[in-house]
């Protein structure tokens, strides 16, 4: 017996070119023009897709978690059942949890928990240095064995150059690539806003651009040298955006992400000290919204992710200066960027997909990420058409911290396939 999606449209060509596709032991066996006629279903189990969008499970390769540590945020169970209802099939979670993950044993705690109480696949990142503190570097080799996809501290920049270079040498050295969180601490020094016009406004010491572009630059000189594949956080700023541009043209090994909510809203639309609009790196000005937009339609920016970070309705009830960094991503990515850039005529339904499926396994060396004949069954149905209003109350990630709240989108996942299994499903 095995899987029967039917009526499912591909993303591509009208609304009407219409596939059925046949699932069996987690792989796509099958990709039929539905115009054929219907198949023999007959002992199958059988998904009426109705015209919607069938997509390759979507890839989110930055994530936050929790576990262990901080499970009043979020747990394994709790994240990856909110990835699954954004549509994602594959997460990557980073390392700063309580412990950090800089050990083979958090490293097998955690792809334990997502085995057992996961709802999509998980793949964790190990820490470049030892408790994410900069100061020595962890066991890549023993790290890489026990599963991880990449070494990052995320949630700190790695100050030294010098440890960020053996790093990178190190990581070289085993094929595997170094991820950034970019910031530099003695430029940004307790601010919660970036310099702009609602720092001025409310008289708080902003976060400048140069924080993360002068790490970004730095860490391009340094992944020239070690011929290490540099893959940059967050990106936020029009400065980082031109670095990783030129490093591009000359051919060093540098790629990229930036999140929805770096191309969607500026520091000019936070409506006041609430920390539901407080993350890291900073919402930035217009013109850097302008440059990020760029760079991933260039193709400077490889890859969207969420940077999902939830925190407790207490933590972030602490006010904009005193709140933790970080919002929810999961369930209101793919309508935010839906709505607002396909739904614009701004980009091709296909130019969005291919930066949360095809580009993030291209970047990541995945097998995952694609719909064709042969390939893993990890599938997501999308409603193009039903409008709804983001309500923080009904998300399934423990987390509420969006600054998306009330806001009207369509392109909203109710269906979610991991290997030919249903780990989600929500139809209208
Ligand atoms: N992005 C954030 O604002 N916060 C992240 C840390 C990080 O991604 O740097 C977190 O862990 O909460
Ligand atoms: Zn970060
Ligand atoms: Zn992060």
């Amino acid at each position: 017996m095995g899987t029967w999606i039917i009526n499912g449209w591909l993303g591509s060509g009208s609304r009407t070119d219409l596939r059925n596709l046949y699932i069996e032991n987690g792989r796509i066996v099958s990709l039929h023009d539905a115009k054929a006629g219907e198949p023999d279903l007959n002992n199958h189990e059988v998904i009426d897709a109705k015209g919607r969008l069938v997509s390759a499970g979507l890839i989110d390769m930055h994530v936050h978690l929790r576990e262990p540590g901080f499970e009043h945020k979020e747990t394994i169970a709790t994240g990856t059942r909110s990835a699954a209802r954004g549509g994602f099939t594959t997460i990557a979670c980073m390392p700063n949890t309580r412990p950090v993950i800089d050990t083979v044993d958090t490293v097998r705690y955690v792809l334990d928990k997502a085995e057992t109480e996961g709802s999509v696949r998980v793949l964790p990142y190990g820490c470049i240095t030892k408790n994410q503190l900069g100061r020595e570097l962890t066991d890549f080799e023993a790290l890489k064995e026990a599963g991880v996809v990449g070494y990052t501290d995320d949630g700190v920049g790695v100050q030294s150059a010098q440890m960020m270079k053996d790093g990178m040498a190190r990581a070289a050295s085993l094929g595997m690539p170094v991820i950034a969180h970019c910031e530099d601490n003695t430029l940004v020094e307790g601010s919660a806003v970036t310099e702009g016009a609602f720092a001025r406004k409310h008289g708080l010491k902003g976060i400048p651009n140069e924080s993360e572009a002068i790490h970004v630059g730095r860490d391009i000189l340094l992944a020239e040298a070690t011929g290490v594949h540099y893959h940059v956080c967050h990106v936020s700023t029009e400065q980082s955006v031109r670095l990783i541009r030129h490093a591009k043209q000359v051919g060093i090994n540098v790629t990229a992400e930036v999140c929805p909510h770096h191309l969607i809203l500026s520091d000019e639309d936070i409506p006041g000290m609430d920390a539901n609009w407080k993350m890291n790196p900073p919402l930035r000005t217009p013109q850097d919204v302008d440059a990020v937009i760029e760079g991933i339609e260039d193709g400077t920016i490889d890859i969207l992710v969420t940077d999902h970070a939830p925190h407790s309705e207490e933590e972030k009830a602490k006010g904009m200066q005193l709140a933790p960094f970080g919002i929810v991503g999961f369930e209101t990515a793919f309508p935010l960027m839906y709505t607002k850039f396909v739904l614009t005529g701004k980009w091709t339904l296909e130019f969005l997909l291919d930066k949360m499926t095809v580009k993030p396994a291209e970047v990541f060396g995945l097998s995952q990420g694609k719909l064709e004949v042969g390939a893993v069954a990890d599938l997501t149905i999308i409603d193009l058409d039903t409008e709804k209003e983001v309500n923080p109350d009904e998300f399934l990630s423990k987390g509420r911290n969006t600054p998306f709240t009330g806001w009207k989108l369509k392109g909203w996942p109710v269906h979610t396939i991991v290997e030919g299994r249903t780990v989600w499903t929500e139809w209208e």
